[in-house]
């Protein structure tokens, strides 16, 4: 046997969402809300099982497409930001940065557990995501879930996690 190593990658053209968010930078700088036709691609490694594949490919894609579809033509809000407080009530999310405020109806926002919703966190939560809803079925043999998540047509922000 050869000291091979295997991964399964899947870059498909579906895996896009077009989303809205805002990002801080530099401390004091809070961006105008804007969109981003985001596009996702995914990478596991690990040996190869008794199919001789290390994931079936349409497993990853659909664990992928699940989680665009949450995203899609929606507002990404940040939960955990230092000074982006959300508010909710029955009916819509306020967000506030010092003096300014954007009032969102709840169903147009996704809200997710990053600090800023830079391509990077967003990377991870899909990861997160994906690897959750993939152990049900291939179990704890993988070894890493690398999901890349582009903003701009080739500004990848990639996160690399532990199965
Ligand atoms: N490492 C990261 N850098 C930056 C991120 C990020 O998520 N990770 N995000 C941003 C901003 O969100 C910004 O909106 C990037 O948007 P973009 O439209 O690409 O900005 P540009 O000025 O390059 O785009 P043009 O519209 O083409 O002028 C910044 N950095």
């Amino acid at each position: 046997m050869t000291d091979a190593t295997y991964r399964v990658e899947v870059a498909k053209q579906q895996f896009v969402f077009s989303a809205a968010h805002f990002i801080t930078f530099a401390g004091d700088i809070c961006e105008r809300i804007h969109g981003h036709n985001y596009g996702v691609r995914a990478m596991v490694e690990g040996p190869l099982d008794e199919n001789r594949y290390v994931v079936d490919f349409i497993a990853l894609r659909d664990a992928v497409l699940e989680q665009t579809k949450v995203l899609d033509h929606h507002v990404i809000l940040p939960e955990h930001h230092a000074e982006i407080k959300l508010t909710s009530d029955s009916k819509e999310t306020t967000a506030t940065f010092r003096d300014r405020r954007w009032v969102f109806p709840n169903e147009d926002c996704v809200i997710l557990p990053v600090v800023n919703t830079t391509a990077e966190e967003i990377a991870r939560v899909i990861a997160e995501r994906v690897r959750d809803r993939m152990r049900e079925r291939f179990g704890d043999a993988i070894t890493f879930l690398e999901i890349g998540v582009d903003e701009n047509e080739g500004q990848w922000g990639v996160c690399r996690i532990k199965w």
